[in-house]
């Protein structure tokens, strides 16, 4: 009565082009804001601060928003994250290495950062974006400002910015390469040759994030935080884990579960490996295109046989190309805390953490190989199995840092069966 029906009350000025339907990539560019344009004088701070920075799509939408974190220019790859929250994790997972990280849940930054949640030493990604930046942090672990924190890495972020539109594109037309840019001097037309000139498939990106000389892991998952560890807290296993780019997390909750572990550099001889006579091998997660690491691959085929492994992610799409497999580039990937999926041995369904923009092939593999799990969302293969060889892997985060624990627990519990599956129980 009188009153206005008000729904999703983004503030869009429809004087600026605005589109749901996105351009085919052209030579023209599409101008998207929320927010007036605005100098970086630094004069305004948010929430008042005027657009000073943009991302600019290989599909010639130009996205204008504020800047938070580093300044200047960076290129990457724009993949979409729906985990509700775990920003912090999620800057710090190498996984992400070459990529913007768009997280769609629209408020981020409220509980800054901390000096636990930290996934490797430091953030590898080449930015995030956001809707809304928290202007205010408040967790009784926060040790700085998401913005602090970014800036002392020099990590670019941009907020204020329509990331369900964003998303929709990406959804639509699959993943983007965008410039983003705080530079003002730069025009439009020479990010966008920038973004269309730059391509994140068939790059070792691996060997950029991985360690450069063993190292053994100490840290356990701190008794408050421990879900599940089955009271093994003696060290009983030896492991090597590669490190293609490893979250911390798989780590610690290894040694919750009793595993001594030495982590190696991704290009650690297979050889040295063997002599060093562990009793399981983990190939962790990494980022960017499996296939463009055909060393790694040589690694995990000298291995296999001769020791169980267990591979997660990256790790999972290495395992599936040294067994004769072929690893495919996805539309858009899955990044988020909430994919369901089953495992086909026991008909569970696990709602689990995923971070990948490639998957296995499963037509490609050969006869033996058996796909243990699928994720129910577009029936991927979220996991390998063939026993002959004692190799076990994961497409997914079993170690939900962040994310749900599901893959962490009862008979799911996916770090509960490598070393069920490696040291027990495994058919031999
Ligand atoms: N988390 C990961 O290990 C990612 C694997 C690989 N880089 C992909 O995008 O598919």
């Amino acid at each position: 009565m009188g009153m206005k029906a008000v729904g999703f009350s983004l503030r869009i000025n429809p004087s600026i082009c605005f589109t749901q339907n996105p351009p085919k990539p052209s030579s023209k560019l599409v101008r998207c804001s929320l927010t007036p344009d605005g100098a970086a004088t630094g004069l305004a701070e948010r929430p008042w601060k005027l657009a000073d920075a943009r991302l600019v799509l290989e599909d010639g939408s130009v996205w204008r928003a504020k800047s938070f974190g580093a300044s200047g220019t960076q290129v990457g790859e724009v993949v979409f994250n729906t985990s509700l929250t775990g920003y912090q994790e999620i800057l710090t997972d190498p996984s992400y290495a070459g990529q913007f990280v768009l997280m769609t849940n629209p408020h981020i930054g409220n509980t800054g950062v901390n000096f636990d949640d930290e996934e490797s030493s430091q953030c590898f990604l080449a930015g995030l974006v956001i809707r809304s930046l928290s202007i205010n942090t408040s967790n009784w672990r926060c040790a700085e400002t998401l913005g602090d924190y970014l800036a002392e890495r020099n990590i670019m972020g941009i907020y204020d910015v329509d990331t369900r539109a964003i998303t929709r594109r990406l959804r639509q037309d699959g993943s983007l390469i965008g410039v983003l840019s705080t530079e003002q001097s730069k025009p439009d037309e020479e990010l966008l040759e920038m973004s269309r000139s730059w391509d994140i498939v068939g790059i070792d990106l691996i060997s950029g994030v991985s360690c450069k000389s063993p190292y053994e892991w100490v840290d356990k998952t701190k008794s408050e935080w421990d879900f599940n560890s089955n009271g093994r807290d003696r060290e009983t296993y030896r492991v090597i884990a590669y490190d293609f780019g490893i979250k911390h997390n798989i780590l610690r909750r290894l040694a919750s579960y009793g595993c001594q572990i030495t982590v190696v550099p991704s290009t650690w001889p297979a050889a040295e490996t063997l002599k060093m006579k562990p009793d399981g091998v983990l190939f962790s997660n990494g980022p960017g295109d499996p296939s463009a690491v055909p060393y790694a691959v040589e690694t995990v085929k000298e291995i296999l046989g001769k020791v169980p492994v267990f591979g997660i992610c990256m790790g999972h799409q290495l395992l599936g190309q040294a067994l004769g497999g072929k690893t495919f580039k996805m539309k858009f990937g899955h990044h988020g805390g909430n994919h369901p999926v089953r495992n086909l041995r026991n008909g569970h369904v696990e709602i689990s953490a995923q971070n990948h923009n490639y998957a296995v092939d499963p037509a490609s593999l050969p006869e033996g190989v058996e796909v243990t799990h699928v994720n129910l969302n577009d029936r991927s293969c979220a996991g390998l199995a063939y026993p002959s060889l004692n190799i076990m892997s994961l497409q997914y985060h079993p170690e939900a840092s962040p994310g749900p624990h599901d893959s962490d627990c009862g008979e799911n519990f996916v770090l509960h069966l490598i070393l069920t599956y490696w040291f027990s129980v495994f058919p031999f």
